[in-house]
C-alpha cells in the first residue's frame, strides 16, 4: 500500500481524521472510545448477558420473591423435574442439568436420590449415570436460537416469526388417541360406538411411558415448561410440558398462560403432565396399537404421553380433553369455542368444528377478544383456557384478517407455511406443505385481547357451521331446542384436497362441536350448556360460514365481509329484532333483511339457479343430520323430560 511518512495515505478530500501516532513511536492507536472492561475475549463474552430473572434460570441468581435460598429453590425445582421424568426400572429419576449442554454447565444439582452421587455404583445401567440437561421455561429469544441451531426446517421469516415444520403429521391423530379404563373412567367416561375414547389399560400405559420417559433421558437436553390452563383463578390448572423439540416448547410458551416469575418461584408440583416422544415411535408390538402414533391419556396419574407425532396441537388437544373432564367435574362447562366482549360487556361464544371461523370471528377489531378456541362457563362467568391463540394461515390476507396478520411476528411459531428462500416472504396461498398452515402466537399480540382473559355470562351463542352444500343460511336464530339439537348435532362440510378437482362436500357430525375432545357423554355437556343459557338469557344462533349460490364446485364461499356484518348485528342487538319467517325442512328463522349484507343472499334458495339442485340438496343434508341425530334419541338431557323432547323435534322435518 502506498503510504506518506506518516503510515496513513493522504487525500486531502478524506472526510476521515487524520489518526496522529508522531507521538507513539510510529504505533497507531484508535483512541475513540474508552477500552472495554474485560482481559479475555471471554470476559467480554460475559458482559454482553445480564444475570435475569428466574423464568431463565441461572445459577447463584437471588429471585427477587425468594422466600427460600436461590440454591435451595432450584434444588427443589430440579428435584420436581428428575421426579417428572423417573422412569420405572430404575425408580429414579436421572441427574438432571440446568442450561444447554453446548454452553457451559450452569448448575449441577445432584438432585433427589442421588445419595450417593460422590461414589456411584453402577447396579442398575449406564442411563441412570447419564444426566439429562434442563432447559427449564426458556424465553422466546432463547428458544428461536435453540431451534434453529439444532432443528432443521427452522427459520425467521421476514417479520420475525419462527417457520418450522412438523414433521410427517401436519393434522392431530384421533385414531390414535388411547384413554386408559380403571374402575373409575370406565362408569365416568363416555365408551363405545361414536365415542373419540378408544380404550387402553394401565399397564399398556406404563409402557409407553416408559418408552417415552427412556427417549426423553437418553437425550442430551429436553425442554420442560411448567404454565397454568385456565385464567379463573379459583380453577387454574398447573401444566408441565416436557419435550425434546423447542419448537415444542415455545409453541406451549405461547399457547398456554404463561406464569409470573413469582409464581414460577411457588409453581410447586404440577397438576398435570405431558411426555412428549414425538420424535420416537411406539412399538407396533405393544397392545392397542394400531400405527407408530400413540397419543395416551392416563386420568388417574394425571399424565399423557405422545409417541410418534410431532404434530404440536397434539398437546393444545391433548390438554383441552383433560379439562373436558375436570372442569365438568366442578359444575364448569368446557367449551371449543371462541370469546370476546363487546364495549358494553356483552360477550358472544363462538362455536364451531376446525376451520369454521372461531379464530377468524371471535379476532374483531371492534371487540375485545377472550380467547378463539378454548373456554369455561363457570357460575362467575367465561374464562379463557388458553394463554395464547391458534389460527389457520391458508389464504390469510392483511386485509381480511388484519390482527391475526399483525401477530405474525417476533415469538409467534408459523407451523408448515411455505416462504421465499431469500427474502423469507411466507406465500399463505401455498399449499405446498399442508393446507393445516397454522401460526401460534400469545394472545397479547392481538392488540384488543382482554387481559386476563375472562367475562362476564354470554349473551350470544353463536354456532358456526361452513357448509360446503350451500343450503343453510347464512344466519338463523335458534330457539334453546334448537341450539340445543345443533349443539348436539355438530354439523360442518369442508372440503377436503381442492387440488384434486371437484369433489362431494362430505357431512361432518361431532358432537357438541368437538366430539373429538370430550371425555364425557354429549348429552352432559349439553344438559349444562341449556342450563347456563336458560338461566342467563342467552341467545342461539346458526352461522353458516360456508357456500351460498351452490354447493361447493359450483357456488362460493360467503363473502368474510358479510358474515362479519352479519356478526356484528347479533352483538350489537339490532338482529335480535329484525322480521324473520322459517324456512322449510329445518324450520330454521331467518331475518329478511341485515345491514350491509345484500337481502337476496339470506334465503339460500334465492341464490341457487338450480331450484330443483337446491331442494334435493336440502333433503340429502336433512338425512343426513336425522341419522346422525338417531344415536341420541334414547338419551335425557339434563332433568327435564320437555326439554329433551323440544330437543327431538327441533330437527329437520320432512
Ligand atoms: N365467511 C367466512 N367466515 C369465516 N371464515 C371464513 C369465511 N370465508 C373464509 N374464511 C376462512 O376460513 C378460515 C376459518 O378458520 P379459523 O382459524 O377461524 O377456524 P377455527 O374455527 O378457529 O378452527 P380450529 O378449531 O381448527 O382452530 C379462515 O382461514 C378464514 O379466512
Ligand atoms: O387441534 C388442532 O390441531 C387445531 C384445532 O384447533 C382444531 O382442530 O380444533
Ligand atoms: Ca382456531
Ligand atoms: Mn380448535
Amino acid at each position: 500500500m502506498a503510504a506518506n511518512g506518516n503510515g496513513v495515505s493522504t487525500t486531502p478530500k478524506s472526510p476521515l481524521a487524520r489518526i496522529q501516532t508522531q507521538k507513539n513511536g510510529g504505533i497507531c492507536h484508535d483512541d475513540s472510545g474508552k477500552p472495554v472492561k474485560a482481559q479475555t475475549i471471554d470476559e467480554l463474552h460475559s458482559l454482553q448477558r445480564k444475570r435475569s430473572a428466574p423464568t431463565t434460570p441461572l445459577d447463584g441468581v437471588q429471585g427477587a420473591f425468594a422466600t427460600i435460598s436461590e440454591d435451595e429453590r432450584q434444588r427443589q425445582q430440579l428435584q420436581s423435574i428428575s421426579a417428572s421424568l423417573a422412569s420405572l426400572t430404575r425408580g429414579t429419576g436421572p441427574k438432571v442439568v440446568r442450561g444447554d449442554p453446548a454452553g457451559k454447565v450452569q448448575s449441577v444439582s445432584h438432585v433427589a436420590h442421588h445419595h450417593h452421587i460422590e461414589a456411584p455404583t453402577i447396579s442398575v445401567s449406564d442411563s441412570s449415570l447419564k444426566f439429562t440437561h434442563v432447559l427449564y421455561n426458556l424465553s422466546p429469544a432463547e428458544l428461536y436460537e435453540q431451534s434453529i441451531k439444532y432443528e432443521k426446517g427452522s427459520f425467521i421469516t421476514s417479520t420475525g416469526a419462527l417457520a418450522t415444520l412438523s414433521g410427517a403429521k401436519t393434522g392431530r391423530s384421533p385414531r390414535d388417541k388411547r384413554v386408559v379404563i380403571d374402575d373409575t373412567t370406565q362408569d365416568e367416561l363416555w365408551w363405545g360406538k361414536g365415542s373419540p375414547n378408544i380404550e387402553m389399560d394401565e399397564h399398556t400405559f406404563m409402557v409407553n411411558r416408559e418408552r417415552a420417559v427412556d427417549y426423553l433421558n437418553s437425550l442430551d437436553k429436553v425442554f420442560v415448561n411448567d404454565q397454568f390452563l385456565n385464567w379463573d383463578p379459583q380453577n387454574r390448572i398447573k401444566v408441565r410440558i416436557v419435550s425434546a423439540r423447542a419448537y415444542h416448547s415455545l409453541f406451549m410458551h405461547n399457547m398456554c398462560i404463561r406464569p409470573t416469575p413469582e409464581e414460577l418461584e411457588n409453581f410447586g408440583t404440577p397438576d398435570f403432565t405431558i411426555y412428549n416422544a414425538g420424535q420416537f415411535p411406539c412399538n407396533r408390538y405393544t397392545h392397542y396399537m394400531t400405527s407408530s402414533t400413540s397419543i395416551d391419556l392416563n386420568l388417574a396419574r394425571r399424565e399423557m404421553v405422545i409417541l410418534g407425532t410431532q404434530y404440536a396441537g397434539e398437546m393444545k388437544k391433548g390438554l383441552f380433553c383433560v379439562m373436558h373432564y375436570l372442569m365438568p367435574m366442578r359444575q364448569i362447562l368446557s367449551l371449543h369455542s371462541g370469546c370476546n366482549m363487546g364495549k358494553d360487556g356483552d360477550v358472544a361464544l363462538f362455536f364451531g368444528l376446525s376451520g369454521t371461523g372461531k379464530t377468524t370471528l371471535s379476532t374483531d377489531h371492534n371487540r375485545y377478544l377472550i380467547g378463539d378456541d378454548e373456554h369455561c362457563w363457570s357460575d362467575n362467568g367465561v374464562s379463557n383456557i388458553e394463554g395464547g391463540c391458534y389460527a389457520k394461515c391458508i389464504d390469510l390476507s392483511r386485509e381480511k384478517e388484519p390482527d391475526i396478520w399483525n401477530a405474525i411476528k417476533f415469538g409467534t411459531v408459523l407451523e408448515n407455511v411455505v416462504f421465499d428462500e431469500h427474502t423469507r416472504e411466507v406465500d399463505y396461498g401455498d399449499k405446498s406443505v399442508t393446507e393445516n398452515t397454522r401460526a401460534a402466537y400469545p394472545i397479547e399480540y392481538i392488540p384488543n385481547a382482554k387481559i386476563p382473559c375472562v367475562g362476564p355470562h354470554p349473551k350470544n351463542v353463536i354456532l358456526l357451521a361452513c357448509d360446503a352444500f350451500g343450503v343453510l343460511p347464512p344466519v338463523s336464530k335458534l330457539s334453546l331446542a334448537q341450539t340445543m339439537y345443533h349443539f348436539i348435532s355438530g354439523y360442518t362440510a369442508l372440503v377436503a384436497g381442492t387440488e384434486d378437482g371437484i369433489k362431494e362436500p362430505t357431512a361432518t357430525f361431532s358432537a357438541c362441536f368437538g366430539a373429538a375432545f370430550i371425555m364425557l357423554h354429549p348429552t352432559k355437556y349439553a344438559a349444562m350448556l341449556a342450563e347456563k343459557m336458560q338461566k342467563h338469557g342467552a341467545t342461539g344462533w346458526l352461522v353458516n360460514t360456508g357456500w351460498s349460490g351452490g354447493s361447493y364446485g359450483s357456488g362460493n364461499r360467503i363473502k368474510l365481509p358479510y358474515t362479519r356484518k352479519i356478526i356484528d348485528a347479533i352483538h350489537s342487538g339490532s338482529l335480535l329484532n329484525a322480521t324473520y319467517h322459517k324456512t322449510e325442512v329445518f324450520g330454521l328463522d331467518i331475518p329478511t333483511e341485515i345491514k350491509g349484507v345484500p337481502s337476496e343472499i339470506l334465503h339460500p334458495e334465492n341464490t341457487w339457479a338450480d331450484k330443483k339442485a337446491y331442494k334435493e340438496t336440502l333433503l340429502k343434508l336433512a338425512g343426513l343430520f336425522k341419522k346422525n341425530f338417531e344415536t341420541f334419541t334414547n338419551y335425557k338431557i339434563g332433568k327435564d323430560n320437555k326439554l329433551t323432547e323440544e330437543i327431538l323435534a327441533a330437527g329437520p322435518n320432512f
